[in-house]
């Protein structure tokens, strides 16, 4: 049995980082991991526009505006947002009104918002002195030409999607995802939608799965139950061989008499990896190289699975994609709520994040339990032959939310 970091470590030494990259359309491209850094093409913007509603005037010619003595300018016209301002010549003495977002005519250095004018439309009372570059926004104010915008391996969340747009682009190059195949196994799984016969039960994991897995930016290239059938199983294996990096598996992995995984991979001539890690749940985790590819069979317990996965998965993710934002967050939190006693594995329990602590969620701590995962945002680590005591102080881990 080796420690969870060795079968991490192990697993990460055969996947090797993604280097091949695909263009897409910035709108498909959420969630997705910059193949190179972006320096910006352009200024944004990339003329000098006005902050305010107001007059473009020379800060100069407001020096001595007050109040009771405004200094009146000459106003030459108007100007809105999306106008061209060549027309206009500044000179001093004179006023273009203007809007915010307008395009400030050449020379003017300053905008003196409205409400400190008398609105004036061919002269304008201007009642309060401004200083040069106010209301005034200079070429590149958000972003400078050149200026870098996402370092290569960047994550990009909805707000890099408007920032692309911002800069005028429609596509950019982003590492291909992970290509995983999910592969659940045993005689008892039925389809949600069929009935259930005796002795059998609906695959639930890995609906689960594929949904951490799209949310992260992976590609699901398969989702299939399998019986407890080697021939059947390899048979999937070889049939996508060419269209995955990541094989996941659940259940047959322990020790039961139709617990086939193990044997069906060394019959194709997979390499075990490690087979049984010092956790609980999901003790039986195997994993296996198989064609360059990964295998990573997790135990079949639903919350065995989740463990399996999360503990596996994250950073098997954050080092193929060369970015740590996807790897598993580790916290040291008050334990808020609940308690356990010692087990000789080290444990992991369902777990409430929360601002002031964590919580052991409640509803059922087995591994055949899946329900109230739903209410749980993290996995609590129980030290091996440690209790955990309320208030003490726990290690959490928590998966990148979307
Ligand atoms: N004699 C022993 N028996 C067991 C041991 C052991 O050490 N000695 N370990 C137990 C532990 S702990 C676990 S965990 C399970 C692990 O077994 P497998 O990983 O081989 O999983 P299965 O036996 O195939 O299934 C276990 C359980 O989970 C249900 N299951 C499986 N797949 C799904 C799915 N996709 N959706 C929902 N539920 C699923 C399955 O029906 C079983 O009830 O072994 C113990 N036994
Ligand atoms: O190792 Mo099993 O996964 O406890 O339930």
């Amino acid at each position: 049995m080796i420690e969870l970091e060795q079968a991490v470590a192990l697993a990460k030494q055969h996947l090797t980082p993604q280097t091949k990259t695909e263009r897409l359309p910035i709108e498909e491209a959420f969630g997705r991991v910059t193949a190179h850094e972006l320096l910006a093409p352009i200024a944004v913007p990339n003329f000098e526009r006005s902050g305010m509603d107001g007059y473009a005037v020379f800060a100069e010619d407001t020096l001595a505006a007050t109040p009771e003595r405004p200094v009146y300018l000459t106003v030459q016209g108007s100007l809105f947002a999306g106008d061209d301002p060549a027309g206009f010549q500044a000179k001093p003495g004179t006023t273009v009104r203007i809007m915010t977002g307008g395009a400030i005519p050449k020379g003017y250095n300053a905008v003196v918002k409205q409400e400190l004018t008398d609105y004036g439309e061919k002269t304008v009372a201007i009642q309060r002195a401004v200083t040069v570059g106010q209301n005034f926004a200079p070429i590149g104010e958000d972003i400078r030409p050149g200026q870098m915008i996402f370092p290569a391996h960047s994550r990009l969340n909805c707000e890099s999607i408007g920032v692309l747009a911002s800069l005028g682009l429609t596509e950019i190059e982003v590492l291909r995802p992970l290509r995983v195949g999910l592969l659940a196994t045993g005689n008892e799984l039925a389809q949600p939608g069929q009935a259930l016969q005796a002795g059998q039960i609906y695959n639930s994991t890995t609906f689960a799965l594929a949904q951490y897995l799209r949310q992260s930016g992976s590609q699901v290239v398969f989702r299939l139950t399998c019986p407890d059938d080697p021939n059947q199983f390899v048979q999937i294996l070889q049939q996508y061989a060419d269209q995955v990096d990541l094989i996941i598996t659940t259940g047959g992995v322990s020790v039961g008499q139709r617990d086939f995984i193990p044997g069906a991979i060394r019959a194709i001539s997979g390499t075990e990896l490690f087979h049984f890690v010092q956790m609980k749940p999901g003790t039986p985790l195997m994993a296996a190289t198989w064609q360059h590819k990964v295998i990573l069979a997790l135990s079949g317990n639903p919350f065995a699975s989740m463990v399996n996965f999360h503990l596996l998965y994250w950073p098997l993710l954050a080092h193929f994609l060369g970015n740590q934002q996807f790897n598993l967050q580790q916290r040291q939190v008050p334990l808020l709520v609940g308690d356990s006693k010692p087990r000789h594995l080290r444990n992991f329990m369902r777990g409430q994040l929360t601002p002031a602590g964590v919580k052991i969620t409640p509803g059922g701590h087995h591994s055949s339990v899946f329900h109230n995962l739903v209410d749980s945002n993290c996995l609590i680590e129980q030290p091996r032959n440690q209790a955990l005591a309320l208030g003490q102080t726990v290690t959490v881990y928590q998966w990148p939310q979307s």
